[in-house]
């Protein structure tokens, strides 16, 4: 399935393994990386909306009241966003793969410098300007937090629309093991400046084949329009290219 709009980070995390392409390269254990430090205040929570990619939860980012610090950071930054990619079946959908398998969703915390930028669109410009955390979504128990988000999405099913979200902790979303890699890497969707700091959890979260199959019920379209089911919203394929990637664990 071509759309214009799939997008998917290549990232192997081999162990031991590599490919007759070269491709792929062990990612280097850096004892200096020291543990995230994750502190989100829920009453930050603004809104949850269909933008016709994906749905997305926005935080009040106008003071550093959600933010994370650590792991590899040289600051602080501010929570903007979280929102996920999925695919149309289980086989697939995370943007970046471990020891080259997918998980069928991935989550996205978007986070940016404050400290070091006015704006979230300047951070957006910078090569130390935003932090996304990245957390696997693999196929298993129900999860609790999820489905207050999973209760909101038939309220925006059409691109555009957007309720209220007045409460939200999204360290319910993040597993409890520190471990993580890390690369500097890109937006996965236009402008897809390389501007992002990627921490991409290890353990994955458990969720139930219900709250997958809620994402699916998303549309890209707008209401009136023909329907276009939201699915495979992923960037292709990516290499590695000459980049490192360090894993705060051995
Ligand atoms: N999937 S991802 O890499 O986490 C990602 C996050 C934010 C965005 N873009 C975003 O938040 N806003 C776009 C506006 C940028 C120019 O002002 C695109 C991709
Ligand atoms: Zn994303």
């Amino acid at each position: 399935m071509t759309n214009s709009h799939l997008w998917n980070q290549y990232f192997p995390i081999p162990k031991p393994a590599y490919n007759s392409r070269g491709q792929w390269r062990d990612s280097v254990y850096d004892p200096v990386l020291k543990p995230l430090k994750i502190s989100y205040d829920p009453t930050t929570c603004l809104h949850i909306w269909n933008n016709g990619y994906s749905f997305l939860v926005e935080f009040d980012d106008s003071a550093d009241r959600s933010i994370i610090v650590g792991g590899p950071l040289e600051n602080q930054y501010r929570l903007k966003q979280f929102h996920f990619h999925w695919g149309a079946i289980n086989e697939w959908g995370s943007e970046h793969t471990v020891d080259c398998k997918f998980y069928p969703a991935e989550l996205h915390l978007v986070h940016w410098n404050a400290v070091a930028y006015p704006t979230f669109e300047e951070a957006v410009m910078e090569g130390d300007g935003l932090a996304v955390i990245g957390v696997f979504l693999k196929l298993g128990a129900h999860h609790e937090g999820l489905q207050t988000l999973v209760d909101a999405l038939p309220a925006i099913k059409h691109k555009d629309t957007v309720i209220e979200f007045d409460v939200f902790d999204p360290s319910c979303l993040i597993p409890q093991c520190p471990d993580y890699w890390t690369y500097a890497g890109s937006l996965t969707t236009p402008p897809l400046t390389e501007s992002v700091t990627w921490i991409i959890k290890k353990q994955p979260i458990e969720v139930d084949e219900n709250q997958l199959e809620a994402f699916r019920m998303l549309l890209f379209t707008s209401d009136g329009e023909e329907e276009k089911r939201m699915v495979d919203n992923f960037r292709p394929l990516q290499p590695l290219m000459n980049r490192t990637v360090r894993s705060s664990f051995q």
